[in-house]
């Protein structure tokens, strides 16, 4: 399997612009002060050090498996709809490492922490679960690329950002360990700054309603982002 292609464009510390630039750079600007609370959330700190309390962790992996699943399928309807093959195949590539890799890894750390099938049956969805569900449908049911794009771009270039902070530093048990490699790794790394670089390519083609459409979806899918991180030190529904 080649890899994705790639992109020189940096693509966590880039200064930002306007709209009319990089469009990933003045959105991640204009979803602050979300943004930086989501990719520093205590959450991230502490799997980095290797200190996130078990039920946190069990808590997160049962409602992030089912963030998941949107997800794919919000990937099918990017896939469906981006304006030429060359960003099929990425898109595809990634949703089969999401469905596979990602998905084992889920299944080993359910094992390890000793969440069983009745536990991840039985929990409900928290109300950031359903909100970020709500909205990845939202952008998936628009069938429109860049409505698209906004959502994979905030979910993975974030991810991308607070792992790299580990920075080769990895803690011991593979339940955190993993969960950051599998954020900061060539192919991810490769993937994010193309999936970064498509919606900079697309958004000169935006007019001003479009781009509304898109920066509301990209401002609130960073804040579903740091809610969701939130929902995992809340020991109830919400
Ligand atoms: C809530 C959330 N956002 C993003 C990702 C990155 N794959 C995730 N697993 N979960």
């Amino acid at each position: 399997m080649s890899p994705a292609p790639t992109t020189d464009a940096p693509v966590t510390d880039a200064p930002a612009t306007d709209a009319t630039g990089r469009l990933s750079l003045w959105l991640r600007d204009r979803s602050e002060p979300d943004w930086s609370a989501a990719v520093a959330h205590r959450f991230t700190g502490e799997l980095i050090a290797g200190t996130v309390a078990d039920d946190v962790m069990r808590r997160y992996l049962i409602q992030d498996h089912r963030f998941v699943d949107s997800f794919v399928a919000l990937l099918g309807a990017a896939i469906a709809a981006a304006d030429r093959f060359d960003a099929r195949i990425p898109l595809t590539r990634f949703a089969a490492m999401v469905t596979s890799d990602e998905n084992d890894y889920f299944l080993r750390a359910f094992d390890a922490l000793g969440v069983t099938e009745a536990m991840r049956r039985d929990t409900p969805d928290h109300s950031a679960t359903t909100a970020f569900q709500a909205l990845m449908t939202e952008a998936r049911l628009t069938a429109d690329y860049p409505c698209c794009l906004a959502v994979l771009v905030v979910a993975e270039w974030s991810y991308l950002t607070w792992a790299a902070r580990a920075d080769g530093r990895l803690p011991d048990r593979f339940e955190h360990a993993e969960w950051i490699t599998l954020h900061d790794n060539p192919f991810f790394r490769d993937f994010v700054g193309w999936l970064v670089s498509e919606l900079d390519r697309v958004g000169p083609t935006l007019d001003d309603d479009a781009r509304a459409r898109v920066e509301d979806l990209f401002r609130r899918a960073v804040a579903a982002e740091r809610a969701f991180f939130d929902a995992a030190y809340q020991n109830g529904r919400d």
